[in-house]
C-alpha cells in the first residue's frame, strides 16, 4: 500500500486573536485526503458500497471543513480592520477520525467571548432561519407593498436648525443586556406616540427579540398607527437580507455596527440603503472604527456609540474624544451629521455632547422609564422642544 507522508500542519504564527479553534493533526490539503482515503480502503482497485459511503462522508467532511475555512478567512479579513466581534463558527470541522485521519477540536472559540458577539451568532442562527421561511425573491418583491420611505437625515438636519439644539432619536426600548427590564408597562405605539408629541425628530425602534425583548411587529405597528417621525430600525445587521426586511416592515433608516462589519460590507449594505431609500446611521465606539468609517464614500450619518457593547461600560467623553482634531474636521467637510449615542440624561449631558459637535442625539433608557415618555424629553433637554 502506498504511504503518504505529509508534514504536520503547524500551527499559524500570525498574532490574531481567533486562531483556529482546531488543529490537524494529519494533511490538510483537501484534495489529498480524498485521494489518500480512498488508496487506503480500497487497496485492490475495487470500488465497493463501503468505498462509495466512505467517500460521501469525506466529501461531506471535506464540505465542513470548507465552510469551516471561509468562516475563518472572514474572521481574517474582520479581524485585520480591528474587528474582534467574530462570526458564529459553523458546526465545525469533523470531530471524529476520516480514514487514517484524526481531527481535534479545541473548544476555545467555541463559545461567544462577549455580549455583542453573543448577540451576534444569536443573530446569524435568526437570520439563516427567517432567510430559509422568506426567500430573497420573495422579500424583493414584498418591497412592492412596503410603505413609503421617509427621509430620515433631513428630519434630524430640521430639527436642528428649528430648536438649536441636537434633533432626537426616541428609542422604544423595552430592555436591554445591560439595564434589563426598562419599562414593565410597555405599549410600543403609545410610546412612540409620546415621543412624537414631545418633540422628538425620529425614533428608534429595537426589533431584536432575545437581548431587548423588541420586534419587528412593534415596527410595524408604529408606523401602521401613523406615526410621523422617520423610524430607525435598531438591528444587528450581518446580511443585507435584513436591509431588505426592514424596509418591508417600514423601516426608514437602519443601523450599521462598525465593530461587527468589515469596510466591504458596510460600503455595500450603505449602497443597498441608498437603493432602497433608507438612511443608514453607521455606528462607531473608537478612533479606529471612526477613521474606517471616515474612508468610506457615501457615509451621510454616523453615531458614537458611548457605551462599549463588549463592557456595558458608558462615557459620554468619547463623542468629544472621537470628534476632537482632524476627524471632527473632516466630519465637517463632508457634512456627516453625527450622532452622539447612550448614557444621555440632563440637559448638561445634552450641552456637553452638542458643544462636542453632534447635530443630532439617540436616547432611550432616560426617557423610556418615565411615566410620560413625551414629558421626559421634556426634562431630558431642559425645556420643551415639541414647539
Ligand atoms: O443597551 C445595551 O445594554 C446594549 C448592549 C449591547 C448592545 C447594544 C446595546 N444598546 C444599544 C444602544 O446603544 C442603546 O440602546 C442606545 O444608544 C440608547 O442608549 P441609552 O440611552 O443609554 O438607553
Amino acid at each position: 500500500m502506498e504511504r503518504l507522508v505529509s508534514p504536520r500542519v503547524s500551527p499559524r504564527t500570525t498574532p490574531l486573536f481567533h486562531r483556529p479553534s482546531f488543529s490537524i493533526r494529519r494533511p490538510m490539503n483537501l484534495h489529498m485526503l480524498n485521494r489518500f482515503s480512498v488508496r487506503v480502503q480500497q487497496p485492490d482497485n475495487k470500488v465497493g458500497s463501503a468505498t462509495v459511503l466512505a467517500v460521501r462522508e469525506e466529501e461531506a467532511n471535506a464540505l465542513q471543513v470548507k465552510e469551516w475555512e471561509v468562516g475563518m478567512l472572514q474572521n481574517e479579513l474582520a479581524a485585520s480592520q480591528g474587528i474582534r466581534i467574530r462570526r458564529r463558527p459553523p458546526t465545525g470541522p469533523p470531530l471524529h477520525y476520516v480514514g487514517p485521519f484524526e481531527f481535534h477540536v479545541q473548544n476555545e472559540g467555541g463559545n461567544p467571548r462577549n455580549i455583542l458577539e453573543e448577540i451576534i451568532w444569536h443573530k446569524d442562527m435568526e437570520v439563516s432561519q427567517l432567510k430559509k421561511r422568506i426567500p430573497f425573491s420573495v422579500l424583493k418583491k414584498s418591497l412592492e407593498n412596503a410603505p413609503p420611505s421617509r427621509d430620515f437625515i433631513a428630519a434630524l438636519r430640521e430639527a436642528n436648525l428649528k430648536t438649536g439644539l441636537p434633533g432626537l432619536i426616541a428609542e422604544v426600548k423595552k430592555a436591554s443586556p445591560s439595564r434589563g427590564i426598562l419599562r414593565e408597562d410597555f405599549d410600543p405605539v403609545e410610546i412612540a406616540q409620546a415621543y412624537e408629541r414631545g418633540g422628538a425628530a425620529c425614533l428608534s425602534v429595537l426589533t431584536d427579540e432575545k437581548f431587548f425583548k423588541g420586534s419587528f411587529e412593534n415596527l410595524e405597528a408604529i408606523r401602521k398607527a401613523g406615526v410621523k417621525c422617520p423610524l430607525l430600525c435598531k438591528e444587528f445587521v450581518m446580511d443585507s437580507w435584513q436591509i431588505y426586511y426592514a424596509r418591508i416592515k417600514g423601516a426608514d433608516a437602519i443601523l450599521l455596527i462598525a465593530a461587527v462589519l468589515p469596510d466591504l460590507d458596510i460600503r455595500y449594505m450603505v449602497k443597498i440603503c441608498k437603493m432602497l431609500g433608507l438612511a443608514a446611521l453607521v455606528e462607531v465606539h473608537d478612533e479606529r472604527e471612526m477613521d474606517r468609517v471616515l474612508g468610506i464614500e457615501g457615509i451621510e450619518l454616523i453615531g458614537i456609540n458611548n457605551r462599549n457593547l463588549e463592557t456595558f461600560e458608558v462615557d459620554i467623553s468619547n463623542t468629544r474624544k472621537l470628534l476632537e482634531g482632524e476627524r471632527g474636521q473632516i466630519i465637517q467637510q463632508k457634512e456627516i451629521i453625527v450622532v452622539g449615542e447612550s448614557g444621555l440624561f440632563t440637559p448638561d449631558d445634552i450641552a456637553y455632547v452638542q458643544e462636542a459637535g453632534v447635530k443630532a442625539v439617540l436616547v432611550g433608557e432616560s426617557i423610556v422609564k418615565q411615566s410620560d415618555p413625551g414629558k421626559g424629553i421634556t426634562g431630558l433637554f431642559g425645556k420643551d422642544i415639541s414647539l
